[in-house]
């Protein structure tokens, strides 16, 4: 038995799935089984694996386990690496918060000459007594300067605030940007597994609380520290011995600041990962409102969200408890400064060792000392929920694809449309302990028509996934004119390719738009390219009877559309780019007769000349195909003529009797 451990995520599971291929399928299934639990955040695991192995898997292992060493930091501890990238986020707006921290300097040395000055005042005062044209002249002058002094406090502060605010704005946009930018660069797999609402949580919220932590956060605590500094060398200055009894409970309060940070940082974390599960829950549930309402499970719904709101109540609530003691704690050792300068202070005046306006100015750096000493606390806890929060983006933006999005090479000129999926065995990332595809071969000519036809869950979507390349085969490859697409540029690739599926989803634009989203070169598509298009796809004569034509917006998923109209702004959509290859994912099989009949005509249409795999229900597009390819048990078992093949007992005549495809066939 051999034993390895490792952090897990996601991203490098998935990267050890691809050294998984030669083990065995029960321990692929059990890794698989892991995997299902451990994909929403890391996980520490320990694997044993059994001495029947193949000879060469113990040096896989160790390869994938020790890239992925468990880190030895505490949870919860400040990393000094995780803070230098945490800052160098602030790299581009530095001479913005270079401004506002030399700003910041100003206003806090203006806020803490506020005790000096007052003690100063107390003691002209004091002194006016006996002379007092000379303590008016003076009172005078002092306040003047004070006035002077208070303005160009006020306008630091502006200043501060202003440059600190906006570089915080710009940090949090630039953070979205290349969070996107990294979410959309992932490979369809990756999508499998993550629902949509804790990526909207991780660019929306996770990405807020570090470009705060970076302005405002810091722009407080930098203020805090300022004050703090210099209030303390005005004490010291002022009275050594007063200094040191007043500051006698800061060191304790310290100590607990930094542990209660620690604390904040786990349980933000914690919080974060709850709000992501409860905006997954929304999204899901408002995205598919029709079914929730067809269904008239909105109570039940409604429950689920107040359960998962629940969970995120229950950590607030862990969270403000830890909150209060500290906040309570910080403002009694505040109050506790006072007390005893107060005390000892009133001893030291009784006995002339310190005049009532230095005492006075004493008293209010302690008090100063004391409010920052609860920022500064409360900046630690900040940064520490803003490096739980960069944590969250950062394994976004440090993970590379296994498919690029672009890159390669564009071998030929004139593509010619000769596809051949080659001894492809393929089961997908999210569940690799399912063999989608064991040694399948598919080979369409240019410009033929299949149909590929199999029971439900056989495989015939993915086989379009795969000449997408929105995933990659475990071994064997698909080729494009003897290339294989793993070497093609993938934007190139699918510029080549059209695609209609089952339910076309359009976005809430217009159809213009729409149509216009398949264009390589949008700009360059003249309206009788438009027109040409949409009458090949019989869109143009709907168009024409809607009151704003090609302006009309579609809604959400163009839910303003029915679907036959869908289906065919689809078409236009695909047409538009005048792709050499047509990829029809059983495009017909939701329609009713008519609608069927105005997009069946606008298909057979624009299939001419070009390459098409068609993922056929309906008699009708088998009938006419090329060839018709029989997929079952993850392999092509039967390929010919439709007249052919239902002389023959085989696996499609087999089908043609099945009840079930003859449901869906009629
Ligand atoms: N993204 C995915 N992740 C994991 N498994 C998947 C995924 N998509 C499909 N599958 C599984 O792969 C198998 C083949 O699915 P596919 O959609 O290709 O079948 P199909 O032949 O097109 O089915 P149908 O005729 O019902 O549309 C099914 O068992 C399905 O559950």
């Amino acid at each position: 038995m051999y034993m390895y451990s490792m952090i897990v995520t996601s991203h490098n599971l998935s990267k050890s799935f691809k050294h998984l291929k030669f083990f065995n399928n029960n321990f692929r299934r059990t890794f698989s089984n892991m995997s299902q639990k451990i994909n929403q955040s890391k996980t520490y695991i320990s694997v044993e694996i059994p001495e029947a192995k193949p000879s060469n898997s113990k040096g896989v292992f160790s390869r994938i386990f020790r890239r992925n060493k468990p880190e030895t930091k505490k949870e919860g501890g400040i990393k000094k690496s995780e803070l230098k990238r945490l800052f160098s986020l602030a790299k581009p707006e530095k001479w913005k918060l270079v401004s506002a921290i030399g700003f910041l300097v100003v206003s806090s040395t203006v806020t803490m000459a506020i005790p000096f000055s007052l003690g100063k005042i107390l003691d002209i005062i004091y002194v006016g007594e006996k002379d007092i044209d000379a303590a008016r002249t003076k009172l005078n002058q002092v306040c003047g300067v004070l006035l002077g002094v208070f303005v160009l406090g006020a306008i630091c502060n502006f200043a501060r605030v202003y440059l600190m605010s906006t570089a915080g704005y710009r940090m949090t946009n630039a953070l979205r940007r290349q969070v996107f930018s990294s979410i959309l660069k992932q490979e369809q797999g990756w999508f499998d597994v993550r629902p949509t609402g804790e990526l909207v949580n991780r660019l929306s919220a996770d990405t807020q609380i570090v470009g705060s932590a970076l302005s405002q956060n810091i722009s407080d605590g930098l203020r805090s520290l300022v004050m703090v500094c210099s209030g303390t060398g005005m004490m010291f200055y002022m009275s050594p011995e007063l200094a040191c009894v007043g500051l006698a409970i800061v060191p304790p309060v310290a100590v607990v600041a930094v542990i209660y940070g620690r604390f904040v940082r786990g349980i933000s974390r914690k919080l974060q990962d709850s709000l992501a599960d409860t905006t997954k829950v929304a999204e899901e549930r408002i995205s598919n409102v029709r079914t929730v309402k067809s269904f008239a499970q909105e109570p039940k719904e409604f429950v689920t969200y107040n359960t998962s709101i629940d969970r995120v109540l229950q950590l607030c609530y862990k969270e403000a408890k830890a909150r209060a003691l500290f906040y309570g704690m910080v403002g009694f050792s505040g109050h506790i400064i006072i007390i005893s300068v107060l005390y000892y202070g009133g001893v030291m005046v009784s006995s002339n060792t310190i005049t009532v306006g230095n005492l006075s100015s004493f008293l209010l750096y302690a008090a100063y000392i004391g409010v920052s000493v609860g920022g500064l606390s409360s900046f630690y806890s900040d940064l520490n929920k803003s490096l739980g929060a960069a944590t969250r983006i950062w394994e976004i933006i440090d993970r590379e694809p296994s498919i690029p999005i672009q890159g390669g090479s564009i071998p030929m000129s004139v593509l010619e449309g000769h596809i051949q999926f080659k001894s492809i065995e393929f089961n997908y990332p999210s569940r690799t302990d399912i063999d989608i595809f064991k040694n399948l071969n598919l080979d369409i000519k240019p410009g033929q028509t299949v149909a590929v036809v199999g029971p439900s869950g056989s495989g015939k979507s993915t086989l379009g996934a795969l000449l997408l390349r929105l995933y990659d085969p475990a071994s064997g490859g698909v080729f494009l004119d003897n290339h294989n697409i793993k070497d093609l540029d993938p934007a190139w690739l699918k510029r080549h390719i059209g695609t209609v599926s089952q339910e076309p989803i359009l976005f809430s634009c217009s159809i213009k738009e729409n149509i216009l989203y398949g264009a390589e070169e949008p700009d360059k598509i003249t309206d009788e390219d438009l027109v040409k298009v949409c009458k090949e796809a019989n869109v143009y004569e709907f168009v024409q009877q809607l009151p704003e034509g090609f302006d009309t917006v579609v809604g959400e998923r163009g839910v303003m559309l029915s679907g036959g109209q869908k289906q065919r702004v689809a078409i236009a959509r695909a047409l538009i780019k005048d792709p050499k290859i047509l990829l029809l994912d059983e495009a017909t099989s939701a329609l009713d007769s008519q609608s069927e009949h105005f997009v069946q005509e606008a298909l057979e249409r624009v299939m001419k000349g070009r390459t098409v795999l068609t993922i056929a229900h309906r008699l009708s597009t088998i009938q006419n195909a090329d060839t018709i390819a029989v997929l079952k048990n993850g392999q092509i078992v039967e390929q010919g003529k439709y007249d052919e093949l239902v002389l023959h007992d085989g696996a499609f005549k087999e089908l043609i009797k099945h009840q079930t495809f003859m449901q869906v066939n009629d």
